[in-house]
């Protein structure tokens, strides 16, 4: 289970900030439980689980193996929360360096994030001759940037393949029942998987938006469902000793006393897309209403040098929540008979024990600065840890945008840069926006 540190918040915090919060945490938790705070139609995430569709669980495996059987190449296609998710866990689970080892599962590239014109080239060369299958993920069906891709990815395969091939190879991940990406399946007869009604995207990574691409990448996905499981259980019982109250309690508080920045950190490369994911889930969840901490990440030790400066010295605008895995393997550090480099103080000891002074160094030095310091301590990198970490997150920032008093599952800002966009593409219905949009420009 996740262990976490509140001790290096002491002296920034009020003694009884945590006391202060209890009837907020509870009346957050209880409209979790219950689905009936703002935005209670798209809590189905907190029980999903359990209560995951089985049937649809089944097909997932399914699929993921015959994309293996079928393609050496899978583009999953999809943006923000019908994208972040799988890209974090495959990254964490089978390293962000997956599609350079031998294996005997696709390599998987991510399109429609994004409207590159250099990133899609370079994709579809990287494609080649190889088979391919394409996952399009999106939930509205209708977001310009996977559309986009879609199109692209789906005429590509057509012309392959044929209508026929391409349809053996096309996977749609969409609502159950609206929108134009399902209008599009139903009509092919792509195999289709549900975004459920009652999960926003950005809670969808335990859906089949994250679950084929992570499957397909030969990951254990009953292992990931049973470490959310696990946490679900541990995480309902209310009460202050609760580890998803602290948490979000002490982020709030922090808040609330002019940290107005989160910076999540961990040592560990692969956690960048994690980050990532993180990242979209606040952001989206609680940064409304003119409030809510920036969400913001650095991996450590690398940005030590780089952002270190910063965080040490800088605005005193932040705190951090460092995230540590126990390592997987052993690396001992050798011994050198001439100790030309003078470093055979470490000799001896392993690279495990270098990481760990090098964390808890920073900690101090971060929190001597003026940066409090939570830390979130965690078994090694593996599929039950990785579905736990997942759930925390979710829920804590339930909790959070509940104690924000902020809807945290709808994202009305994205709509601005989407009607502009709209506008400047000349889409019909928004003639009378370009026209103001252009002179302004
Ligand atoms: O799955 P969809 O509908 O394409 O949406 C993708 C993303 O776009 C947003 O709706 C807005 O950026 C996100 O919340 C969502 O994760």
């Amino acid at each position: 289970m996740i262990k976490l540190d509140l001790s290096k918040l002491e002296g920034f915090l009020p003694q009884d900030y945590l006391e202060q919060r209890r009837e907020g945490l509870e009346r957050a938790a209880d409209m979790l439980a219950h689905h009936n705070g703002p935005g209670g139609d798209f809590t189905g995430w907190v029980t999903l689980p359990r209560d995951y569709d089985k049937g649809e669980f089944a097909r997932i495996k399914a699929a993921a193996e015959k994309i293996r059987r079928q393609s050496q190449v899978l583009v999953v296609i999809g943006i923000g929360g019908s994208y972040l998710g799988a890209r974090a866990v495959i990254e964490l689970l089978a390293s962000p360096n997956y599609n350079l080892k031998q294996k005997d599962t696709p390599d998987i590239y991510f399109a429609g994030n994004g409207l590159s014109t250099d990133a899609l080239l370079e994709l579809i060369a990287l494609i080649g001759e190889r088979d391919f299958s394409v996952n399009v993920i999106s939930k509205s069906g209708t977001t310009t940037e996977p559309a986009v891709a879609f199109r692209i990815f789906r005429e590509m395969l057509e012309r392959k393949y044929g209508r026929e091939g391409a349809r053996e190879r096309i996977y749609a991940t969409t609502d159950k029942a609206r929108g134009v990406l399902k209008g599009l399946a139903d009509e092919e007869g792509y195999e289709e998987f549900v975004v459920p009604d009652d999960v926003g995207g950005r809670y969808s990574v335990l859906t089949a938006v994250g679950l084929l691409p992570i499957a397909a990448a030969g990951l254990d996905i009953d292992g990931l469902m049973a470490g959310a499981q696990r946490a679900m259980e541990t995480l309902s019982a209310p009460g202050l000793d609760n580890p998803a109250w602290q948490y979000a309690a002490a982020r709030n508080a922090l808040y609330d006393g002019g940290k107005k920045v989160e910076l999540l950190a961990c040592y560990e490369p692969s956690f960048r897309f994690f980050s990532e994911w993180w990242k979209q889930l606040y952001g989206e969840s609680e940064g409304k209403e003119h409030k809510g901490l920036f969400p913001a990440s650095v991996e450590f030790t690398a940005d030590l040098h780089s952002m270190g400066q910063y965080i040490q010295q800088g605005e005193r605008l932040m705190f951090e929540t460092v995230v540590k895995f126990a390592p997987k393997g052993e690396f001992i550090i050798p011994n050198d008979p001439a100790n030309v480099d003078g470093l055979n103080f470490l000799a001896g000891k392993s690279l495990a024990f270098v990481a760990e002074q090098a964390m808890r160094g920073t900690i101090l030095a971060h929190v001597d600065g003026g940066v409090p310091n939570i830390l979130l301590e965690l078994p090694a990198i593996g599929e039950d840890t990785v579905g736990e970490l997942i759930y925390f997150f979710e829920y804590v920032c339930g909790l959070s945008g509940y104690l924000l008093q902020v809807n945290p599952f709808d994202q009305p800002g994205v709509e601005a840069y989407k009607k502009n966009m709209f506008a400047l593409l000349g889409k019909p219905g928004y003639e009378q926006l370009r026209e103001s949009l252009e002179q302004r420009l």
